[in-house]
């Protein structure tokens, strides 16, 4: 689920009066996500989405994801576009919170992602990084190395809870990566959470990307380790899938090489973005009260792959042709 706030039909009228988008024909909540309320609605002028921003999101960095979106679309990159109200403004209010409606995207997100979509991905992901210069908004990255060890705080003294042996096999990995962490990497707009669930394909052709709220400044590398780590492992197995690696990495490299130093630190990047996600997975796993509607994702799945880059020696070991 992700509809935190309810939102009544007159009240939504009422918002909608401030946008030039057709008279209101239907409305549902989306039950996908977990950090927004979202709702589909349908106008004489067709779909689009209302997204109320809920408490984790900081809303003074609402114009820098919005500004982003408005920024990309306009280099070429399909992604939703922020519309703008008839005062000019990108964000409202309704029912309590900030609240903005963007286009909808054709397309839906593949449980399975096969190799051909990764190819996709890579190139994407290339086309964002691109697009992404010149924005002259930044945001640092909170979930990036300087922000685990005070998430980790928050779930450390029960991490056992989750699996016997996690306090020490993270205190150690923290400790590691706070000492070898890279710098200077290139650097520039980051989409942050480039999942499957957040690319839309239709048939194998992938037709635009969504849900930039952690969208951030940080190494251009690290978003390619947060895809190698979640579209290039086996679902079902858990096993690192070199083709995908190899596919993802091909077409990245086609439109944005990666430099020696990027090569060099992506087992070092795959490793800190597999604790990134454990971490927000393992907090959210231990104070997510039993019976509440958001579905809890695995913080384990997350601690395997990070053991799986435990092992790598090289990104030749992720199918980087070097
Ligand atoms: N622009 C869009 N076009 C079509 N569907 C969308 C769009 N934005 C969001 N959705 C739908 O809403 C769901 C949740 O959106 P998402 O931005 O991932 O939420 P959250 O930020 O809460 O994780 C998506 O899986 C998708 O079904
Ligand atoms: N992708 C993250 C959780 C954030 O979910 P999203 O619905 O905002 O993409 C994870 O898998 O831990």
């Amino acid at each position: 689920m992700a509809v935190y706030t309810d939102i009544t039909e007159g009240a939504l009228r009422g918002f909608l009066e401030a946008y030039d988008i057709g008279r209101l024909t239907a409305y549902k909540g989306i039950a996908e996500g977990v950090e927004n309320s979202n709702f589909l609605l349908h106008t004489t002028e067709g779909p689009f989405i209302l997204t109320l921003y809920e408490k984790r999101v900081n809303a003074a960095d609402l114009p820098f994801f919005l500004g982003l979106m408005e920024h990309l679309a306009a280099r070429g990159l399909s992604c939703p576009l922020p519309l703008k109200r008839r005062d000019g403004a990108l964000l409202g209010e309704l029912a309590g919170r900030p609240a903005a409606i963007i286009t909808f995207l054709e397309g839906i997100w593949l449980r399975q992602p096969e190799t051909i979509h990764c190819a996709e991905l890579g190139r994407t992901l290339a086309a964002l990084h691109r697009a992404g210069e010149g924005f002259s908004l930044t945001r640092p990255n909170a979930l990036s190395v300087g922000g685990w060890r005070p998430l980790w705080a928050r779930a450390r003294d029960r991490a056992d809870e989750i699996a016997p042996g996690l306090r020490d096999g993270i205190d150690r990995e923290l400790a590691f990566l706070e000492q070898c962490w890279p710098d200077g990497l290139p650097a520039g707009i980051i989409h942050a959470d480039l999942f499957p669930d957040n690319v839309f394909f239709i048939g194998d052709a992938l037709t635009g990307l969504i849900d930039f709220y952690f969208a951030c400044n940080d190494f251009l590398a690290y978003d390619v380790a947060i895809c190698l780590n979640a579209w290039c492992f086996d679902d079902k197995t858990g096993i690192y899938n070199g083709d995908k690696g190899r596919a993802f990495l091909a077409a990245y490299q086609a439109e944005r090489p990666l430099d020696e130093r990027e090569r060099a630190a992506l087992p070092l990047l795959a490793r800190g973005s597999a604790l990134r996600f454990f971490l927000t997975r393992a907090y959210d796993w231990l104070t997510t009260p039993a019976g509440a509607l958001v579905v809890k994702k695995d913080p384990l799945e997350y601690w395997r792959k990070l053991r799986f880059h435990q092992t790598i020696e090289d990104a030749r070991g992720y199918g980087l042709e070097i």
